[in-house]
């Protein structure tokens, strides 16, 4: 088995002899700071920003606070493998580019940077129903390399079937069905800056290439861009959604489904229930319900009820190497990352992206290698003590 992870630190350690004059932040503070400067407050507060008070979001990162390592000593960690496996395939590490929608908001390149950086790493990249570019082209800017594809649910079943439909024509190999955002939260900075991306064209690519979406509209979306704009609003999230229609995504891909925003045990048990392939536990950042439970404080229990039958992946919180190792110890198969990301992106584009990934994995690997872990696929919870 190849040793990614220490290509990856020798790479990093390499890089920071050489200091130059665009040397990247390695800071995660100074990467949101250097983010701050370069956008407008519109955007900038899009991403940065939570739901209501961002109690939440601050939930999120104080569960990893609570959760402390407990590193092993004499366990010959010299050689050391991060790869997991999920669904049949095989990753380098356990790290997933998280869906993220309208990214050109945040850099011209927008998705197609945050997917060619995962392509160049071996990470996944998992791409946005609201992305600003069709998922189409993020699959050509990635060749072969590994991809899935997140569903918003639209109230139109010709549009959400549609997307299932392209999705698999175009080499994505798992659906993320996102649950927690059948509507926008109550987002203070977006309302304060009356600043919602959408309304202004930004994050429709998607739909705008999309016949069944196309076919609802008096004039196509060049001509009508105001109609194609209006009309998404109408269709873009589907509040009726019960657990019996699960069995329609079944019916329209052959894909592997997982469900993204689960933070119930009862509803990992469902999941099951209704034969889904995986689940991933999200607050979706601290973005939707503010007082939320925080991601990590909810994974535990969720892996217990689902007891491997299924994978379980997570995200909410993720800034440094060790977050990753706790999460993965307490039941993760695999994290997803989010806003890191779309610093990295909005400091540096493509580069930045890249280098965003491969300092957290040069972290995971070092912090497992001191806390005496050979392998990513055999953390379990002896490592860790939860501290009240
Ligand atoms: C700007 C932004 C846009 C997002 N867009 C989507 C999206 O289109 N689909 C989705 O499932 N989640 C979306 N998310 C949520 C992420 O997938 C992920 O759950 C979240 O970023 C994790 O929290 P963290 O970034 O604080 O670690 C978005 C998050 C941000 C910050
Ligand atoms: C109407 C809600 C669109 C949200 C799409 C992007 C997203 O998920 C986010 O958190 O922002």
């Amino acid at each position: 088995m190849p040793n990614f992870g220490n290509h990856v630190q020798f790479d990093v350690y390499k890089t920071m002899a050489h200091p130059d004059p665009d040397r990247l932040p390695v800071v995660y503070e100074e990467w949101e700071s250097r983010a701050r400067e370069v956008l407008q407050d519109g955007p900038f507060y899009y991403v940065a920003g939570g739901a209501g008070g961002e109690r939440t979001m601050k939930a999120n990162l104080q569960a990893f606070d609570r959760w402390k390592i407990v590193p092993r000593m004499l366990q010959n960690v010299e050689e050391r493998d991060l790869s997991i496996e999920i669904l049949g395939q095989t990753f380098a590490y356990p790290v997933f580019h998280a869906p993220i929608g309208v990214q050109s908001i945040i850099h011209p390149a927008g998705e197609l940077a945050s997917a060619q950086a995962c392509a160049a790493l071996g990470v996944p990249y998992i791409a946005s129903s609201a992305s600003t570019h069709s998922m189409e082209d993020i699959a050509r800017t990635m060749g072969d390399a590994p991809r899935w594809f997140q569903l918003y649910w639209s109230k139109n079943p010709d549009i959400a079937a549609s997307f299932l439909q392209r999705a698999e024509a175009s080499g994505y190999s798992a659906i993320v069905v996102t649950l927690d955002t059948p509507m926008m939260a109550w987002r203070e900075f977006d309302l304060k800056n009356v600043y919602l991306p959408f309304l202004i064209g930004e994050g429709i690519g998607n739909y705008v290439t999309d016949p069944a979406f196309c076919a609802n509209l008096p004039k196509s979306p060049q001509e009508d861009p105001t109609a194609a704009i209006a009309y998404w609003a109408q269709i873009f999230g589907n509040m009726s959604l019960t657990w019996q229609d699960i069995s329609f995504l079944r019916e329209h891909t052959k894909l592997p489904i997982l469900l993204k925003g689960i933070l119930h045990p009862d509803d990992a048990r469902r999941a099951l229930d209704h034969g889904v392939d995986g689940i991933i536990v999200s607050n979706h950042g601290g973005r939707q319900v503010d007082g939320a439970i925080g991601a990590l404080d909810a994974l535990p229990v969720i892996c217990d009820t689902v007891s491997d039958r299924i994978p379980v992946l997570m995200d909410s919180g993720i800034r440094r190497g060790s977050d990753l190792v706790k999460a993965i110890a307490l039941g993760a198969k695999a994290t997803l990352i989010g806003r890191p990301c779309m610093y990295g992106l909005a400091v540096a584009g493509e580069r930045g992206v890249k280098t965003v990934l491969q300092h957290l994995i040069a972290d995971v690997d070092i912090t497992m290698a001191l806390s005496g872990q050979r392998a990513v696929r055999d953390l379990n919870r002896a490592l860790l003590v939860e501290s009240k």
